[in-house]
């Protein structure tokens, strides 16, 4: 058995932001992380490694920042990759759901033929605050009929509890902050 990929180190490469977008708000900014190659490479072959053999036909990434991850975890899958995006970003007939954020509220569309009924979804992120984004995209694959493999966070705030919103599914968050 491969022992999994310990990404506890890139936590040197993540940048935090006091301030922003809001007074109050602790950023953390990944864009230090995606331009290290040995930093990009491990947080996706970690992914892959805990996928791989779970027969997923389709990774949904998550408007921006899943955008960053789904393609090339998509790839390593030999799986699709499905948008979900912000409102009338997409040409074709959507799904909606509007849902709450950390800092704001948004909205999130996916295209209705996007998804057959029984394929096999993961959906990733960036990162795991409240959970109302992914809840958002839960509730979109669930209208579609998709059965969820799994919800990959490249990380997790654990101190906002989001994870408690997804008992019932398979949470991967790659690394975990406490405040
Ligand atoms: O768990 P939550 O409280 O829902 O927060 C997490 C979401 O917030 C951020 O995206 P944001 O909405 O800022 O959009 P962006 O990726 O377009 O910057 C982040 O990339 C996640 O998608
Ligand atoms: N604190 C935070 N840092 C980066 N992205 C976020 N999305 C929601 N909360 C966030």
């Amino acid at each position: 058995m491969t022992l999994p990929i310990n990404c506890e180190p890139l936590k040197t490469l993540i940048r935090t932001v006091p301030d922003f977008p809001k007074p109050g708000i602790l950023f953390y900014d990944i864009t230090t992380v995606l331009k290290d190659k040995a930093g990009f490479a491990t947080l996706i072959d970690a992914f892959a490694q805990y996928y791989i053999g779970k027969e997923i036909d389709l990774v949904l990434g998550i408007e921006a920042r899943g955008f960053i991850f789904g393609p090339a975890l998509a790839y390593r899958l030999n799986a699709g990759f499905v948008p979900v995006r912000k409102p009338k970003k997409l040409p074709a007939p959507t799904a909606r759901v509007t849902y709450d954020l950390e800092y704001g509220t948004d909205a999130l569309e996916i295209h209705l033929d996007a998804i057959q009924p029984g394929e096999r979804v993961v959906i990733v992120d960036d990162l795991l605050a409240t959970g109302g984004t992914m809840q958002a995209t839960v509730e979109l694959v669930r209208q579609l009929g998709g059965e969820i493999a799994g919800l990959g966070f490249a990380i997790e705030l654990d101190f906002l509890k989001g994870r408690e919103k997804f008992q019932q599914y398979d949470v991967l968050s790659l690394l975990h902050y406490d405040e």
